[in-house]
């Protein structure tokens, strides 16, 4: 089988993006999805999307991470997937699509992807950290001297030790000054640091708002492949109009004999 496959990235979280409107893709074949995403014996990817049909919105994101399990909400990966539906001429400016955790509206701006995120009803505050779900889970806790910190190895430990099986993504944060943080993350489902995270970050914004390192609506955040802002509103015990906004590049198309 050949497979026509499209290569993009939103701060260094890289993702293969896949045009399934006519359904061909064989989507529980967890192998195949695996081996896509391989940086050795595939084409390399922290994640996979195929772009689907849909009945009430101009489409629908598939999203699968890199060990080939379809996975929860993916931010950088839903701001990709908008570019490219763009690039093919199924959206202009503006779109909704529906994805796994719901409806997302997004704008497009030259290589800016605006994309609003589900709206957030709680933020768990524990002493050395939060948790919260921005479409998935989310554990973010402030260190000293990010650059140096192992979020590899402290990340992996957080991810088993403290959520199980179901595990959560861990993001380890600094704080740079009133309105920007440093973020890296380890990503469940890659089971590695990724370049980025747009869930993250997004949890990352909220979750120094809630606990009041931050009085803006506005947050900047610098990861390792990036900047992304996150802009937001505070209602009664959770936040709504959550936009997550950043660069989404096509990096090249292919095609791949699997
Ligand atoms: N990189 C993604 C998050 C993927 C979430 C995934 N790792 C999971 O928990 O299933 C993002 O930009 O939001």
């Amino acid at each position: 089988m050949k497979l026509q496959f499209f290569k993009y990235q939103g701060t260094g979280n890289d993702f293969v993006i896949l045009d399934n409107r006519e359904g061909s893709f064989p989507k529980s074949d967890t192998q195949l999805v695996a081996k896509l995403c391989d940086r050795r014996f595939g084409i390399g990817a922290d994640g996979l999307i195929l772009l689907e049909n849909d009945e009430t919105t101009d489409f629908k994101m598939v999203y699968y991470n890199a060990d080939g399990e379809e996975g929860s909400m993916c931010g950088n990966g839903g701001r990709c997937l908008v570019a490219f539906a763009h690039y093919l001429g199924i959206v202009d400016k503006e779109t909704t699509f529906n994805a796994v955790d719901g409806l997302h509206y997004a704008e497009v701006e030259g290589d800016m992807v605006n994309l609003k995120m589900v709206d957030v009803d709680q933020v768990h505050e524990k002493p050395a950290y939060s948790f919260l779900d921005t479409g998935s889970p989310h554990h973010v806790q402030l260190v000293k001297d990010l650059g140096h910190f192992d979020v590899q190895k402290e990340g992996k430990k957080l991810r088993y030790g403290l959520y199980g099986k179901t595990g959560s993504n861990i993001n380890f944060v600094e704080q740079e000054d009133e309105e920007t943080f440093q973020v890296r993350t380890y990503e469940r489902g890659v089971e590695d640091e990724t370049f980025s995270c747009g869930t993250g970050v997004t949890a990352v914004a909220l979750a120094m708002h809630t606990a009041g390192k931050t009085k803006a609506n506005q947050v900047h955040i610098h990861t390792l492949g990036g900047d992304l802002a996150i802009s937001f509103e505070q209602r009664a015990g959770g936040y709504t109009n959550i936009f997550l906004k950043g660069p989404a590049i096509q990096v090249y198309k292919g095609e791949i004999e699997c």
